[in-house]
């Protein structure tokens, strides 16, 4: 398998229609070990902060709401498989582009670390009255994972936000795509810590100099 591969007919269809699609085919074991390993480093050399809630004035920590770390990544010092993920991005915007929506501009990452007991209650990736995160991508790195351990990703319907839809196990290399304005989601609490990559594709060109979610 390549390191990575584009998105079939059969992954953007369902991409299309049904709001949110889960692969564990896109992202090789090479790529997502790289990835842990930097996202370790990351920690180890204390680059990740309590993840907050909200935007602007209304952005505060919560962590009963969401207890999480999270390390941005910085796209241009990217070297070896961050570098490698963000280039397969790139061509995944290309992509979407191309075959669903007009107007993905940039992108955005951050890898995150649940401790044990971490959640992320149910809620939307678009911040009220800003449009501008349009698809949510989630990989999931932790090499072992099972049933045992919690941390399914919930998702749930658009029209009724307690209607839950999938439960998805963060499984090595697994990678989520979702809307970002239309899919409410959440972590369910982890039995061991967890660690992911995720972001955000947006319809706007820079970022505006507020703190993300
Ligand atoms: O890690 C996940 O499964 C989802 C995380 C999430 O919802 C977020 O960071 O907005
Ligand atoms: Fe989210």
């Amino acid at each position: 398998m390549l390191a990575t591969s584009a998105l079939d007919d059969t992954l953007i269809d369902t991409l299309a229609q049904r709001g949110w699609v889960v692969s564990d085919e896109l992202i090789s074991p090479e790529l997502h070990h790289g990835l842990l390993s930097s996202c370790r480093q990351h920690w180890d050399a204390g680059d990740f902060k309590p993840a907050a809630v909200g935007k602007g004035k209304a952005l505060a920590r919560h962590p009963r709401i969401r207890n999480d770390s999270i390390y941005w990544i910085e796209a241009e010092q990217a070297q070896g498989p961050v570098r490698q993920f963000l280039d397969w991005t790139e061509t995944l915007r290309e992509q979407l582009n191309r075959e669903l929506f007009a107007g993905l501009k940039s992108t955005e990452f951050h890898f995150a670390r649940y401790p044990q007991g971490g959640v992320y209650k149910k809620h939307l990736d678009q911040h009220k009255g800003q449009a501008h995160r349009s698809i949510s991508l989630v990989l999931y790195l932790n090499q072992t994972w099972t049933d045992d351990d919690g941390g399914q990703l919930c998702l749930y319907a658009t029209d009724d936000n307690t209607r839950e839809l999938a439960r998805v196990l963060p499984q090595a290399g697994r990678l989520v795509l979702f809307r970002s304005d239309l899919v409410p989601h959440a972590v369910l609490p982890c039995s061991q810590t967890r660690w992911s990559l995720s972001g955000w594709f947006r319809t706007d060109a820079t970022l505006l100099p507020v703190a993300p979610l």
